[in-house]
């Protein structure tokens, strides 16, 4: 490992991924690879998460796509210096900000939507003329393998390279020094690399994990709203970070959220969602195991079918659940969608403030203001307001959680 971060080290110390051009060249060839070997990385893709290449294409290279032209766009602008404000003792001189590169940067990626997670953090370092190691997750490693034969044929071979491996390389990757840590993944290894940039002082993006609740108020239209849900909630079978974690409503709202959950699931994923096209599966059979154990002791209003040796978890909804048990402790990343009773908007603000800031915030109502209380009124990643995951496809927004 050191003798590899040492070779992209000395590459970055030539200076060659500084200029404008190198960086806007690097990008297009990016790009090319994307376009050029579609077939490839649609195949590796779906083979990891049991995916239509369908779904892989909107949901992961689109992102990518779009991520590299706003950056050939907007890395002109960015790149050049800007002037600032001057006082009175500097009136005559020149005082600017100009953009630089931090020098080596580490991706580490997750695996559940393996490549955009890997891809778009690498966009941003090569824009801001990095030299990156990528390690992908080694659970997608169909993906893993792919990003390892495709990328060098495309970009330059010691500024940008990528190591495979698990737990072991990973861990030993970060004892080394780096300029920028970029982590994907769960908050307990986050830690870990926290501690471990820590030792050097090196700065870390952590996209971690989280809740992310759906307020449902009385005053909207529900079949839209279950629509969507439904939508975001089991697009990759529940493994989405920015997935609805959870429901919050009135209790008399809720049979009618189920029945209305429900028939959309059919309409989407067809009477045998097994054979669904559509319907993905667990990525190992320790998140799977992980899952089941959220159902124990809850009532399923609808769902809840397993199947162990193919990974297979149906679209769950579990009705009247305690917030004090294990499913509304811990991120569910997986397709069982609890709904708590609340009074009124003023417990649901509150419900969500007693806990851990969420990644993102839905709220569902045709008064503006309430979405716009809710905004003010709690602390999250980012909301959309009468819909699921849109955040997340505009470029103009930054993403993340809160911390
Ligand atoms: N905020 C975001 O943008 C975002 C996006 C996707 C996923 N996530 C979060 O990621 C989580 C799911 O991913 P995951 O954590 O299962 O992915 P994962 O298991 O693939 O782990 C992520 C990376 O950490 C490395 N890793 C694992 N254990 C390690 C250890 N002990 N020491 C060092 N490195 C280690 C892996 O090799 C991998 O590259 C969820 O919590 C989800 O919310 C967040
Ligand atoms: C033709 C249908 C287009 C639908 C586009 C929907 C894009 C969804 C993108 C989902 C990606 C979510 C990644 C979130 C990162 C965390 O896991």
């Amino acid at each position: 490992m050191e003798l590899e971060v040492r070779r992209v080290r000395q590459a970055f110390l030539s200076g060659r991924s500084r200029p404008l051009r190198f960086r806007l060249q690097q990008l297009e060839a990016l790009r090319r690879m994307v376009q050029e070997r579609e077939k490839d990385i649609l195949t590796a893709i779906a083979a990891d998460l049991c995916k239509s290449e369908f779904n892989v294409y909107s949901q992961e290279v689109i992102t990518v796509l779009g991520e590299i032209d706003f950056m050939l766009e907007n890395l002109p602008e960015w790149v050049t210096a800007k002037p600032v404000k001057k006082n009175v003792l500097t009136m005559l001189d020149e005082a600017y900000i100009q953009p630089q590169p931090l020098g080596v940067v580490l991706i580490i990626g997750a695996w559940n939507y393996p490549f955009v997670l890997t891809i778009q953090p690498l966009i941003g370092a090569i824009a801001a003329g990095n030299a990156v190691i990528i390690k992908p997750s080694e659970l997608s490693e169909n993906t893993a393998k792919i990003l390892a034969k495709l990328l060098p044929q495309y970009l330059d071979q010691d500024l940008y390279i990528v190591i495979n491996g698990g737990v072991e390389e990973t861990t030993e990757l970060l004892k080394q020094r780096f300029d920028h840590i970029f982590y994907t993944g769960n908050t307990a290894v986050g830690k870990i690399v926290m501690e471990a940039a820590a030792k050097h002082l090196t700065p870390v993006t952590l996209e971690l994990g989280g809740k992310s609740p759906c307020y449902i108020d009385k005053d909207c239209d529900l079949d839209i709203v279950c629509r969507r849900i439904t939508w975001g909630k089991y697009m990759n079978c529940g493994q989405t970070c920015i997935a609805p974690d959870y429901i919050l409503c009135e209790a008399s709202l809720q049979n009618q959220i189920v029945w209305k959950i429900k028939e959309t699931v059919k309409e989407f994923y067809g009477e045998n969602i097994k054979e669904s096209p559509d319907y993905e599966r667990i990525i190992n059979l320790r998140h799977f195991k992980r899952i089941l154990s959220l159902l124990e002791g809850q009532k399923i209003a609808f769902g809840g079918e397993t199947d162990e040796a193919t990974r297979y978890i149906a679209p769950t909804v579990l009705t009247d659940v305690d917030p004090k048990t294990k499913v509304m402790q811990e991120e569910i990343f997986g397709p069982i969608l609890p709904i708590v009773p609340v009074k009124n908007v003023d417990e649901a603000i509150n419900f969500i403030n007693e806990r851990e800031k969420p990644l993102a915030l839905y709220v569902f109502s045709h008064n503006h203001k309430l979405i716009k209380r809710m905004i003010d009124e709690t602390s999250s990643g980012g909301v959309t307001g009468n819909d699921v995951i849109m955040h997340f496809t505009l470029n103009s927004f930054p993403f993340g959680g809160v911390g």
